[in-house]
């Protein structure tokens, strides 16, 4: 067979796929029957409200959790047992970075950079400055802002193809992160590297994010491209004499005190918005994400 023929037909390995997953703290459900799919060099941004599971997701997604049912596959091989091979493909910066505290983040940097073929010293020397952290002070020692800082060096620094972040900007001034979404952004555009970040930051996922994944109730509700979502989903209307022509499945609704209801909707596979929508009285408003986000978890 041609080689480029070949080469289009086989399957690839998705940078991280789950299927199935489910997972309980103390018999209470976080997790129920997620599908999720990373695209290669996409950056996808995993958003939910506090106590969502975003962070449960994450770490059963790669393998740092036994998850109480279902698949989970980093470059197609089970999370549970990653080869060394495959982890040196990965970085993953937790939301309270603890390893290591005993070092300075120089020694740390030296120490983690012998492990990654393709470590950036100079990259990791230049923002330590840039992000104003003294190489010589201990990790234990950092603030919990600066010691997710030198993190993110860490996992930057490996040039991974997977990179995970666990809430990035949680601890991060406004400066710091902007030059983080600034890397994100370019370490997917030049060196085709796949991202997901969780965050409750709306504005983080518009400048940085090419996917979104919204997770509530344990379930992924949607999962579409950033710029799909203005077109795709709006907020219908329906004066309280006409609430009982409301479709029933929607992703949010609300009851206003006037008895008027407010939905999300979205549109069908031709691109049509539910009946509702065209009936007289009716009205269609666009959402933002942030809107949506609210109207869907508020
Ligand atoms: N080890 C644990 N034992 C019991 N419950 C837990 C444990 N870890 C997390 N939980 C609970 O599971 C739920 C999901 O937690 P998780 O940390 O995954 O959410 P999150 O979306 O990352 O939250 P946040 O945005 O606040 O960081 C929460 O209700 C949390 O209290």
């Amino acid at each position: 067979m041609n080689a480029v023929l070949q080469n289009a037909v086989e399957p690839f390995d998705a940078p991280l796929q789950v299927r199935g997953l489910s997972h309980r703290y103390e018999g209470q459900s976080v997790l129920s029957q997620i599908d999720l799919t990373l695209q290669p060099g996409s950056v996808l941004g995993l958003i939910g409200r506090n106590g969502a599971g975003k962070s449960t997701l994450i770490r059963a997604m790669l393998g740092l959790l036994q998850p109480a049912e279902g698949d989970c596959q980093v470059f197609g091989e089970p999370s549970l047992g990653l080869s060394d091979r495959t982890k040196t493909r990965l970085a993953y910066v937790p939301q309270q970075p603890e390893a290591l505290a005993w070092l300075t983040a120089q020694q740390m940097l030296d120490y983690v950079g012998r492990f990654y073929p393709q470590w950036q010293a100079t990259f990791a020397r230049d923002m330590l400055r840039k992000w104003d952290i003294a190489p010589n002070k201990l990790l234990g020692k950092l603030s919990p802002g600066e010691r997710q800082r030198v993190d993110l060096i860490r996992a930057l620094a490996s040039q991974p193809e997977l990179l995970v972040l666990d809430e990035p900007a949680a601890a991060l001034d406004p400066v710091a992160r902007r030059d983080l979404l600034r890397e994100i952004a370019l370490r997917a555009g030049e060196a085709g590297a796949t991202v997901l970040f969780s965050t409750h930051i709306v504005s983080d996922l518009e400048r940085a994010a090419s996917d979104i994944a919204f997770l509530h109730d344990g379930k992924v509700l949607l999962h579409c491209g950033v710029d799909e979502t203005k077109e795709r989903f709006a907020r219908l209307w329906l004066p309280a004499s006409m609430s009982a022509a409301a479709p029933t499945q929607t992703l949010g609704s609300r009851r206003h005190a006037d008895g008027s209801l407010s939905l999300v909707i979205e549109r069908d596979a031709q691109g049509r918005w539910p009946q509702a929508a065209g009936l007289p009285g009716a009205r269609v408003d666009a959402l933002g994400l942030e809107d949506l986000f609210v109207e869907i978890a508020g």
